[in-house]
């Protein structure tokens, strides 16, 4: 499984870089992939803040993050999990904390049946007072489709 995560992260990474023009645009990267869980980043941009001072991460960008995220921490539990899908019914999403840097999401698999997975998401970041703290904490529940 140790070469396929490391083969699938890759690949997600290339799928990111060259065929996905929104994710691509956010920056999002991929730093580590396992069985089971999967971390992914954004870099501040000052093109994805809202005009607060200081200038703060826009809550949409955490949510596209911790959502892709949470679906792709699925994908080794399908039956194919290259051809197979992966696609969001719900999304829950919990602001704690302003985030003013980096965006770090952390997804781990609660659940993944048939037909229906469940993710949960820790999303960090600097906060304005400079240290590094959960911005956000994140559930999705995805459709599974297996090949
Ligand atoms: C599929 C279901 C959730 C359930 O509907 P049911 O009526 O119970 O249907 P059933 O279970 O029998 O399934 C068959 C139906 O499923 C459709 N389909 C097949 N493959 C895929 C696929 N790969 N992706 C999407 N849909 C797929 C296929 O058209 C077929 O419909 P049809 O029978 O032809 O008309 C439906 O409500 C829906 O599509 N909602 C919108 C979901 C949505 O757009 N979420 C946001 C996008 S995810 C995102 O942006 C973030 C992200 C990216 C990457 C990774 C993680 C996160």
């Amino acid at each position: 499984m140790a070469e396929f995560t490391d083969d699938v992260k890759d690949l997600i990474q290339y799928h990111i870089e060259e065929e996905h023009g929104y994710l691509s645009w956010l920056g999002v990267s991929v730093e580590e992939f396992t069985e089971e869980t999967i971390t992914m980043t954004v870099p501040y941009d000052e093109k994805l803040t809202n005009t607060t001072s200081p200038p703060t991460m826009h809550g949409g960008v955490a949510a596209t993050l911790a959502d892709t995220a949470g679906g792709i921490a699925l994908r080794p539990s399908l039956a194919d999990p290259v051809n197979g899908g992966v696609a969001t019914i719900n999304l829950n999403v919990n602001y704690l904390q302003r985030a003013s840097g980096d965006l770090t999401a952390r997804a781990e698999v609660v659940r993944a049946g048939n037909s229906v997975g469940v993710s949960e998401i820790y999303v960090e970041s600097e906060t304005p007072d400079g240290a590094v703290e959960p911005v956000a904490v994140v559930t999705g529940a995805y459709r599974l489709f297996q090949d």
